[in-house]
Parts: C-alpha cells; sequence; structure tokens
C-alpha cells in the first residue's frame, strides 16, 4: 500500500489526510492554533504555531494504527491565502503574519491605486483589497520600520512550513496570484510593480507550479514527524486552488462554492485574456496553466460560527440547527447581512459591519438563524449573479466546506443559486486536493483530471424548488439594496467601535 499526504493549513487549524492510491481517506489529524485581533479589523497569527502543529499532525498520521511510514512517498499543501510572512537574512519571521481577513491596510490600499493607476489591473488582473498581501508589506514599512528593515525575504503561511520542513524557499503560482505582485498572465514576477514600489527582485521567492517537487524532508523534520527523509515535498497550491482541484474543478462550466470561514464561488476559467474588471478576483489556478475566477465573502462560516458562539456557546451546530429546514424560505421577512468584518464581493468596503432588517415580535431564534444561512448564501449568490453576467453558466455547482454538512443549507444553496448543488462523499476539499498535487507530482496519475476521477466522489444532488427559487428571487433583490441603506450609518458607528 502506498499514500501521499495532503495538508490543508486552515486559518482555524491545520487538517492532514493520509490518502491511499483510490483515493480512499485512511487516517486525518487536525491541530488548532490561535488567531490574534490586538485591534479591531487586525488579524495575526505566529508562523512557528502553523510549523508545530503541522508537525504534530504529521506525527500523529505515521504513528497512526496499521500504517508504515515508508509506505508514505509523498506530501503537498493547500494553505490559507495572502497572509503575510516576512523573514529575515537567517529565515526566521520578523514579525507575526498578517492574515488574509485582516483590514488594516485601506491606505496602503489607495496608495497602491493612486501609485499604479490602470497598470494594476492589466498586470495582476485584480484590484488592490485590503485582504491581499502587498498592501501588507506597504504597511510594515511604514509603521514598523524596524521590522522591515530586517526582512529579505516573504513568504505565504504554507511556504513557510515548506521551508522549515525542506529548507527550501518557493512559492507556487497559484498562491503567488494573492500577492498582487504577480504578472498573472505571463506567470513571472512583476518587475514594473516592484520598481513602483522600490522592493528588490530578491524579495520574492523563486516560482514553481503546484505540483513541482521543492526537496525532501530535513533530517531533523523527518525525525520529528516520524516520516521517512526521502519522501517528496511538492509545492501546493492557495486553498481555493485546492478546493477546486479536490472538487474536481478542472474544466470549464464547473463552478464551486465554499462556506469555510470565509466564502468562496470559484469558477474555471481557460482563456487568460478574460475580462471581470476587477469585479471578481482572477487567480492562477493549482493545475497548470489554467485560471479561476472566484468572488469572496469575507465572514461566510464565521457569520454562523459567531452565531453560534455568541447564542449557543454549549450547542452543537446540529443541535443550533435542527428545525431550521422547517422554516420557510425568508425566515419570516428577517434578513441577515454578513458583514461581520466588513466585505470583498461585491463591496470592497472594510468599514461596512452587518445588519438584522425586519426584526419582528414573532420571530424566534430558529428563524434568526434561517436568516444568518440565507444571508450568507445572498451574499455568495452575488458572485453567481456576476458570473452569469459576465456570459458564465452556473448550472451546477459543487459545494464544500463546513457548511456543506448541514443538507437544508445545501437545499438552500440549490434554490438560491437556481442551479443544480452536488456534495462530495469525503468532504475534504483543500486537503483532498493537496494530496491529488502530491499523488500527480510522483507520478501516479498522467494528469489532474485522471487523478480526479478516481479521487473526487460526488454524493448527493440538490435540485432548485421552483416555488422556493420565486420566493428567494424577491429577497434578493431586497437583500441587496441594504449595504447601500446600511453604509453612511456604518460609517458613522465606526468611531464606537
Ligand atoms: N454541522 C455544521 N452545519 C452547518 N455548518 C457548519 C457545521 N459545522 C461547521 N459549519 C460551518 O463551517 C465553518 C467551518 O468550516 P471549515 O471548512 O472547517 O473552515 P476553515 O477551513 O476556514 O477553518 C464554521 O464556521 C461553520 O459556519
Ligand atoms: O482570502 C481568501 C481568498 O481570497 C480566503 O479564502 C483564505 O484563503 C482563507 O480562507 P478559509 O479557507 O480559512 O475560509
Amino acid at each position: 500500500m502506498s499514500y501521499v499526504i495532503g495538508i490543508d493549513l486552515g486559518t482555524s487549524a491545520v487538517k492532514a489526510l493520509l490518502v491511499t492510491k483510490s483515493g480512499e481517506v485512511a487516517a486525518e489529524a487536525s491541530r488548532a492554533y490561535p488567531l490574534f485581533h490586538e485591534h479591531s479589523g487586525w488579524s495575526e497569527q505566529r508562523p512557528d504555531d502553523w510549523v508545530e502543529a503541522t508537525i504534530e499532525a504529521l506525527k500523529e498520521l505515521s504513528t497512526a494504527q496499521g500504517i508504515d511510514p515508508k509506505a508514505i512517498e509523498g506530501i503537498s499543501f493547500s494553505g490559507q491565502m495572502h497572509g503575510l510572512v516576512l523573514l529575515n537574512g537567517e529565515g526566521r519571521p520578523v514579525r507575526n503574519a498578517i492574515l488574509w481577513n485582516d483590514t488594516r491596510t485601506t491606505a496602503e490600499c489607495r496608495e497602491i491605486e493612486a501609485v499604479l493607476g490602470e497598470d494594476l489591473l492589466a498586470i495582476t488582473r485584480n484590484p488592490a483589497l485590503e485582504g491581499f498581501t502587498l498592501p501588507k508589506i506597504l504597511w510594515v514599512r511604514k509603521h514598523e520600520p524596524e521590522a522591515f528593515a530586517e526582512a529579505e525575504l516573504f513568504v505565504l503561511p504554507k511556504d513557510y512550513v515548506r521551508y522549515k520542513l525542506t529548507g527550501n524557499l518557493h512559492m507556487d503560482y497559484s498562491d503567488a496570484a494573492g500577492t498582487l505582485m504577480l504578472d498573472v498572465a505571463a506567470k513571472v514576477w512583476s518587475v514594473e510593480l516592484l520598481k513602483a514600489f522600490q522592493l528588490p527582485e530578491s524579495f520574492c521567492p523563486p516560482l514553481v507550479d503546484s505540483h513541482d517537487l521543492t526537496g525532501t524532508l530535513l533530517p531533523d523534520a523527518a525525525e520529528r514527524t516520524g516520516l521517512p527523509a526521502s519522501v517528496k515535498v511538492f509545492a501546493g497550491g492557495a486553498d481555493n486552488a485546492c478546493g477546486a482541484i479536490g472538487s474536481g474543478i478542472l474544466e470549464e462550466g464547473l463552478t464551486l462554492c465554499s462556506i469555510g470561514t470565509s466564502g468562496v464561488i470559484l469558477s474555471y476559467e481557460n482563456d487568460k485574456t478574460k475580462d471581470f474588471g476587477g469585479k471578481v478576483h482572477f487567480f492562477n489556478h493549482g493545475k497548470e496553466n489554467a485560471y479561476y475566477v472566484m468572488g469572496v465573502t469575507l465572514a461566510a462560516g464565521y457569520s454562523l460560527s459567531w452565531f453560534k458562539r455568541t447564542f449557543a456557546p454549549d450547542e452543537s451546530y446540529d443541535q443550533l440547527l435542527a428545525g431550521v429546514g422547517e422554516v420557510k424560505p425568508g425566515a419570516g421577512g428577517l434578513l441577515f447581512t454578513p458583514y461581520l468584518v466588513g466585505e470583498r464581493t461585491p463591496h470592497a468596503d472594510s468599514s461596512i459591519r452587518a445588519s438584522f432588517i425586519g426584526v419582528d415580535g414573532s420571530h424566534e431564534r430558529i428563524h434568526f438563524a434561517r436568516a444568518v444561512m440565507e444571508g450568507i448564501t445572498f451574499s455568495l449568490n452575488e458572485s453567481v449573479d456576476m458570473f452569469r453576467s459576465a456570459g458564465k453558466k452556473v448550472d451546477k455547482i459543487v459545494s464544500i466546506g463546513g457548511g456543506a454538512q448541514n443538507p437544508a443549507w445545501l437545499q438552500m444553496q440549490a434554490d438560491i443559486f437556481d442551479a443544480e448543488v452536488v456534495s462530495l462523499e469525503n468532504e475534504q476539499g483543500p486537503g483532498l486536493g493537496a494530496a491529488m498535487l502530491a499523488a500527480y507530482g510522483c507520478g501516479w496519475f498522467p494528469s489532474l483530471e485522471a487523478c480526479a476521477e478516481l479521487f473526487v466522489k460526488h454524493d448527493q444532488k440538490y435540485q432548485p424548488n421552483p416555488a422556493a427559487v420565486e420566493t428567494y428571487k424577491g429577497l434578493f433583490r431586497l437583500y441587496q439594496q441594504v449595504y447601500a441603506n446600511t453604509r453612511s450609518l456604518n460609517e458613522g458607528l465606526a468611531a464606537y467601535r
């Protein structure tokens, strides 16, 4: 028996999957790590916490009952995107990592727009958003000059973990696309952009494809993980690119809905010249020379976890959501907008905050729970709507992430998106995608598509219910008005946060 390991370096935890040649998950291990929010809108993690958690998870897999660690041939990664890790000349982080959901960089985004003008979109294919990496680099340079003076190079979260395991520094195209420093179509660091912000080319690590071999394990890493030093380590990809691979989104016409901490609607794209005007993200796929477009809801699963933590801290999700499928679409006239930490798509706005609109004396907690799920799904539907308006066909959506664990939510997705929604047998999208990159890199399959045929197993199908589709069409129009009507109120409230 041979195995590969897919490591999903998430925001709340690292999850590692041990996968067989036929795509069965033989064992899994997970370790959580803390998030630090020193000020409103800030979000940081300690890079070495990721490394320690990953080593522990790998150790658990290598010592799992019935597993011969020598049979583990390759490992690869799926990583939370955009997080800035600045390294000094000895390869040590000069400060905590600043994460994708940190919104402190509005001023730096305006600076990037002012310096680059229209070239920004032409080169990077994306607008300047607080979550992306370049604004974070400029923030550290301006606000922490001593730390910045020490920094020789930057990497992204999973690249740091891979570096600590192999001793080699790399970044793959799918993750580099989210830095706002990559010429996305040409697949090179943009010299023009680096010059514009006085950053040396040596500040960026060498670029590789997601299935490329980046090395083997350092002796110390081999000893601590219990894996053979000969295990091959492949680059891996951005979590959304790996989510797409692990869900079989490897050709035109396929769409992914992922509800994790953030929420994503992603559609495969072959044509690197397609212009979405920066309204949605345009990134390199983890499959060679392919792309995807994506809209992001910052607080998707996070909105439901906030609701549970605040109003039902001692209940499980299943207890909290018991009976949610019996509440009619529309939650009795209660609307929720999921802007708990600001928003990205379609409103790039770090000041906006969430609302419940239409609270009525008859509403019970279950109406609020349903409204939260509907609000998250409406927000994702803004991206579906945009893709359709740009001429993309969206009639079948593979749904993954923690949100795909609830059947009532999957039916709600089918009704709001007005598309067939398909769940996966093994709800492990990004981790499975990472394992597939290792399996393909090891030469087990001639292509990622061939690997997907065996590894990606569709489960339940949810068809849109025509009556619910009509109800949601009307509610979606109302939902879309809430942003404009609460924007200035939230600007006023910012001072009280
Ligand atoms: N049983 C469940 N039913 C509905 N939603 C769930 C359930 N379990 C988790 N979730 C949602 O999924 C989210 C976590 O998803 P996950 O994919 O694990 O996130 P991440 O990879 O970002 O850490 C939670 O915030 C919650 O909203
Ligand atoms: O910022 C983005 C995508 O642009 C996020 O999707 C992050 O990549 C991490 O998300 P989770 O998987 O933790 O929800």
